[in-house]
């Protein structure tokens, strides 16, 4: 592995044991940080991570660990692909282990509650560096296809276009073919809000809609998304991209997407407490909606599918009482 890329990835879960192995699989020397003992070294003996990705066999050259500074020594990537409400705490724990040069590139697709903020702008306040050591990778992603190498694309943005070129030639393999883009706001956001919008989509399902209105949802559901992208700064075009329709499409169509199918069963009737309940994965949009609605409001932009799901989530309205509300807004151009 002399002259490898040496690459951390700090968290275990679906996407970052995933990207674990893409790494590993573009010949990366990867170490892969697990919060439990017991997870670290299962995959370490049986290059396995039966809790997230079982039946998914993990490269050798991939190790485990529970020690971040291990996982992190020597690292020139660092991945962070924890739930976005936890990055704060985590990064705070870690950052002083962080090599002082490293790329810090976030997986994740979230806002944080309370400030507002797009993941990269965390990673540049908790760990002070500036904004061009900071990339995101987003797009049409779901955890298990890529695992079981099924070919896809993506995009990693970074204000830095020679930085985000050496993470793309660095996660570059024969299934997964990374794009560059200096677009962090639109890719971010893209990201953030597409699982906003499979919640409503999954809540379409459970009621028994079809095609048609998770097309319309899809369709309304961009051009919200790329209303509050333009307010933002973003780039319009990055929405018709990889990490905008693509993402979207993907997201708000597959049974694999744990947005549309936390929506799905709030469709179906069940609590935000007994979805939450059955599942031990992150639904980034259920959290997420909220301040993606604030966001909306503080530059006012309508964000009308965005405000259903606030309020099928948090305020008690029913799915049925969603849809209504939803249809019969004033008639408008479109
Ligand atoms: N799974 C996918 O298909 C996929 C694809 C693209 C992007 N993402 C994004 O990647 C990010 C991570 O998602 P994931 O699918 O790996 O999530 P996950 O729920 O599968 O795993 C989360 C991981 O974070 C760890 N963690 C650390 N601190 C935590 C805390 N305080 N609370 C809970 N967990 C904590 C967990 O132990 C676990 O290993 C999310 O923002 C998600 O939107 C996921
Ligand atoms: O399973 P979800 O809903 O978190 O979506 C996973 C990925 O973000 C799809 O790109």
């Amino acid at each position: 592995m002399t002259g490898a890329v040496r690459a951390a990835v700090l968290g275990a879960g679906s996407w970052g044991t995933t990207f674990a192995k893409v790494l590993a699989d573009a010949g990366c020397a990867v170490t892969l940080h697990a919060r439990r003992p017991e997870l670290a070294a299962a995959i370490t003996a049986d290059r396995e991570n039966a809790d997230y990705l079982p039946g998914v066999r993990l490269p050798e050259s991939l190790r485990a660990t529970t020690d971040a500074a291990e996982a992190l020594d020597g690292a020139s990537v660092v991945v962070l692909a924890v739930p976005s409400q936890s990055l704060r705490e985590n990064l705070t724990a870690w950052t002083p282990l962080l090599p002082p040069d490293a790329s810090l590139l976030s997986l994740m697709k979230g806002i944080e509650l309370g400030t507002t903020k797009r993941m990269s702008e965390v990673i540049c306040e908790v760990t002070g560096a500036g904004a061009d050591r900071v990339a995101v990778l987003s797009g049409p992603n779901l955890a298990r296809e890529i695992a079981e190498e099924q070919p896809a694309a993506t995009v990693i943005a970074c204000p830095d276009h020679q930085r985000a070129a050496a993470i793309q030639a660095a996660c570059l393999t024969a299934y997964f073919r990374p794009y560059t883009n200096t677009d962090m706001v639109g890719c971010e956001l893209g990201g953030a809000v597409k699982n906003v919008i499979a919640l409503a989509c999954g809540v379409a399902e459970g009621m028994g809609f079809g095609d048609n209105t998770r097309a319309s949802l899809i369709t309304r559901g961009l051009a919200e998304t790329a209303r509050l992208g333009s307010a933002l700064g973003a780039e319009l075009t990055t929405f018709a991209g990889l990490a905008g329709l693509g993402d979207l499409v993907a997201t708000c169509s597959s049974p694999l997407s744990r947005n549309r199918t936390f929506g799905e069963k709030l469709g179906r009737g069940m609590s935000l407490e007994e979805v939450q309940r059955s599942t031990r994965q992150t639904a980034e949009g259920v959290k997420s909606c909220r301040p993606v609605l604030e966001l909306g409001l503080a530059h006012g932009v309508e964000m009308p599918i965005t405000e259903a799901v606030v309020r099928v989530c948090h305020e008690g309205v029913t799915a049925a009482q969603m849809v209504k509300e939803i249809m019969s807004r004033e008639a408008k151009a479109e």
